[in-house]
């Protein structure tokens, strides 16, 4: 027993779990994705330099990662701010920020915005994918990078005393690289030590998701408090994903408000539709899972705010709950899926 027992750890403290409400688990309120920047198509350079005019918003969906501009969320405080009073008035209770070190953490802005907004936002300790670690992380021991991690959520992260409530999300590319097992390695060695919830950015393999449960549960992590995210664009085949189901983490389906033909990280993928994101939930609502989902938007760039013709945060309250409701998934599944199972998750043990 701790003092964090049957508690959950937002940015501005301790919290009954009943107070969350709504809640969003894998959002980006202020972070970097500028190392991701990919060429734009040839010929497409001057739509990369104009994205925020009309005329450029499709091409913007279509390509994201191909323009600097659009990478930089952490430059969109005040319309991130008026985006969170619009989802409390949704009936957003709660945010889980996935931002790691990597992305550019900032918990003193996330601490201002969940003051002048009353949402709930909980921070993410430990590290992003190893295209991220610096050198001095890559050299670290699993225990270095234990204390790291245990540090950020019982003390405070980033030199200040702004506590992380949640490890993640902890990303890997594929193949796993070193660094990221260690990473992962030390993941599982805080959640034992804490009781606390993981939440896990795959590879984008179909293979990923199971191998990184079984490097956790090797190194004596909890399944049934780890996230996997980015499910909508990893495992594709029905008999797979059950397959996945079995070992016991939370489901998530968290690109909602993602549609794009061409998803640059891996061509061969087909980002599915928000409509078939909701046929993939009502699947497995059937199938006995209602108690595993947890969903999100996951927005990381700036063209997905509403402030550039994007959905925002309040896109899956406001579009995609009605859209459930009349694909088989009743109101309290729904309300298992934004409340029950993200409070069970984020409580920690
Ligand atoms: C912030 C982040 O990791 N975004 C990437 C999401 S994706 O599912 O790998 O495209």
């Amino acid at each position: 027993m701790s003092e964090l027992t049957g508690k959950v750890q937002t940015v501005l403290g301790l919290v009954d779990p009943d107070q969350l409400g709504r809640t969003m688990t894998h959002e980006h309120l202020t972070m970097s994705f500028e190392f991701t920047c990919f060429p734009p198509p040839q010929g497409d350079e001057a739509a990369a330099e104009n994205p925020f005019q009309m005329q450029h918003m499709h091409w913007l969906r279509q390509n994201p990662y191909s323009c600097m501009e659009n990478l930089k969320l952490k430059d969109e405080t005040s319309a991130v701010r008026e985006e969170l009073l619009v989802y409390r008035k949704a009936g957003g209770g709660t945010i889980v920020e996935n931002t790691t070190t990597g992305l550019d953490r900032d918990v003193k802005t996330l601490k201002q915005l969940a003051k002048d907004t009353g949402v709930h936002v909980i921070a993410g300790a430990g590290f992003y994918e190893g295209s991220t670690h610096t050198e001095a992380t890559k050299r670290m021991s699993v225990e270095q990078l234990t204390d790291i991690i245990v540090s950020e959520i019982l003390h405070g992260a980033d030199g200040t005393d702004i506590r992380c409530g949640v490890i993640g999300e902890i990303a890997s590319g594929w193949p796993i690289t070193e660094s990221e097992n260690k990473v992962l390695k030390a993941t599982a060695h805080a959640q034992a030590q804490l009781g606390c919830p993981v939440i896990i950015h795959p590879g984008r393999n179909r293979a990923a998701p199971a191998e990184i449960v079984r490097i956790l549960q090797e190194a004596g992590g909890d399944i049934s408090k780890t996230v996997m995210s980015h499910l909508d664009r990893t495992i594709f085949d029905e008999g797979e994903l059950l397959e996945f189901a079995k070992l016991g983490s939370y489901l998530e389906y968290d690109l909602f408000g993602t549609e794009m033909l061409n998803y640059t990280f891996n061509t061969e993928v087909d980002m599915p539709s928000d409509s078939q994101r909701v046929k993939i939930l009502a699947f497995l609502v059937k199938e006995g899972y209602e108690d595993n989902i947890v969903i999100a938007h996951d927005i990381h760039t700036k063209h997905r705010l509403t402030k550039y013709g994007g959905h925002g945060y309040s896109h899956i309250l406001k579009n995609i709950v009605p859209k459930m409701l009349t694909r088989g998934i009743s109101q309290h599944q729904v309300d298992k899926i934004l409340i029950d199972n993200p409070k069970r998750w984020l409580t920690f043990k």
